[in-house]
């Protein structure tokens, strides 16, 4: 029988329709709801689309478990406050501000708290309720979640985690995630997607653990399209991977909490959640190692849209924009001629979460750090702070290498992002000062500057 505890084999590839057995032939042959399983187990098809969804786009999973996922009591609110937010147009949830934003990295947290119990909504746009829009959260936890398992009714999660200089070994800090899938071990620079509906546990073998998560209320993370790039580049279908199929056979109290309408539900069961001997299908889980990442460039002249740097992205259904583009800004060469390198200044009509997994970020000097934030919303200016501007307007442009071990990571929506009344008013880390990184942004303009040139 498969252990659970230890199997961490996956699976490669994206889009894939996968099929795993923990046990040999689980799987029925040739259908799916046989009159009577393989083993005796329960059929259970968990769908991530309508039915009725094109064959390109349709995701559902068929799961071979001990016991179906019906056998539990009643959902009841979960009795912690939580922080979380399922509507972000209404005000009692939000505070609508166009400023510029930026957070100082947020706190572990000092009383005891798991994944679930530490998850709090920094900024979002729309309502799961009807399913448009998306959610900025925040995790901080010192707790393994035992005998629970979490699963989001909303929207699908991507998780990444920042590396405060925490952990001694540049290994650590993983992630340790049992889904109904199989194991998931999420090591640093990894970024994982749950997709809603997919019950998981979240166990932290290195101590306390950081991180953001980008949630889609409509829609999927998928690959973006490559054009004139060409069949290969960016993140590699290959290098996606999804777990095993790995069960446990056991009678326990067991809680599921679930995210439902922005609140957080609480039922119990008298069995693990994590039964499931066989799976097959194209809904799964998956995690991604940022640092395979193929960034395509060398750039002749000028910076790049950093749309280059798209990881996944999750369509809305206007061709090219996007609900919300996963993008990251990964070491690199910079070698572009006669160029003012930094990112620009800009004004933008998509809205721009940005945070820091590890390193420092090209346009900014200091303030913005790992385990930060900051959020720059639709049409609101931002661009290289005063000393990036001074120092890359006259350094020498021989090839550089970008901050190796650098990652900085962009969540970026066409939607209009409101940031939540815990991140602005409660968390304590809003840097009011933030504004001042332009102020020394002094004009250079000399109206006799053609003259000079002769
Ligand atoms: O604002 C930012 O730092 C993100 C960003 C980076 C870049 O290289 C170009 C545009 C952009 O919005
Ligand atoms: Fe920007």
């Amino acid at each position: 029988m498969t252990d659970i505890k230890n199997d961490y084999t996956y699976q490669s590839g994206f889009d894939n329709h996968f099929s795993s057995e923990a046990l040999p032939d689980a799987l029925p042959k040739g259908q799916n709801t046989p009159q009577v399983c393989p083993y005796g187990l329960y059929a259970e098809q968990l769908s991530g689309t309508a039915f009725t969804v094109d064959r390109k786009h349709n995701q559902r999973t068929w799961l071979y478990r001990i016991r179906p996922s019906v056998c539990h009591t009643p959902f009841q609110p979960f009795q912690k406050k939580s922080k979380l937010v399922g509507n972000y147009t209404d005000e009692a949830n939000v505070s609508v501000t166009p400023n510029q934003l930026r957070w100082s990295p947020f706190d572990l947290p000092t009383e005891p708290t798991n994944f679930v119990e530490g998850l709090h909504s920094i900024a979002g746009a729309g309502d799961v309720g009807v399913k448009h829009g998306m959610g900025v959260l925040f995790y901080a936890a010192n707790k393994d979640m035992v005998d629970t398992a979490f699963y989001n009714a909303d929207g699908d999660f991507l998780i990444g985690r920042d590396l405060i200089h925490r952990y001694p070994l540049p290994q650590q800090g993983r992630l340790d995630i049992t889904t109904e899938f199989g194991k998931i071990m999420v090591h640093p620079n990894e970024i994982c997607v749950i997709q809603r509906g997919i019950r998981f546990s979240v166990a932290l073998p290195d101590g306390p653990s950081r991180g953001y998560i980008c949630e889609v209320f409509n829609g999927t993370w998928s690959l973006p399209d490559l054009g004139p790039i060409g069949a290969n580049g960016l993140a590699n279908p290959r290098d996606f991977q999804t777990p095993i199929a790995a069960f446990v056979n056991e009678e326990k109290s067991f809680r599921i909490i679930n995210k439902y309408g922005g609140r957080l539900f609480s039922a119990q069961q008298n069995h693990t959640v994590f039964d499931v001997v066989a799976w097959h299908g194209n809904y799964a889980p998956f995690k991604y190692n940022l640092a395979l990442f193929n960034t395509v460039n060398s750039v002749s002249f000028d910076h790049i849209d950093p749309s280059i740097f798209t990881v996944l992205t999750c369509k809305s259904e206007k061709p090219g924009v996007a609900i919300a583009d996963f993008v990251i800004f990964p070491p690199r060469w910079s070698v572009q001629e006669h160029t003012f390198r930094p990112p620009y200044f800009h004004r933008n009509c998509m809205s721009e979460f940005m945070g820091l997994i590890h390193g420092s970020y090209e346009a900014k000097q200091g303030g913005f750090l790992p385990g930060g934030a900051s959020l720059h919303s639709m049409m609101t200016p931002h661009g290289p702070d005063a000393p990036t501007f001074e120092k890359a307007s006259k350094d020498e442009l021989k090839p550089m290498y970008i901050a190796k071990g650098t990652q900085a990571f962009m969540f970026e929506s066409s939607m209009q992002l409101q940031p939540t009344h815990w991140a602005i008013e409660e968390s304590g880390k809003v840097q009011h000062d933030y504004f001042q990184a332009w102020q020394g942004l002094k004009s250079n303009f000399d109206p006799n500057w053609k003259l000079s040139q002769n």
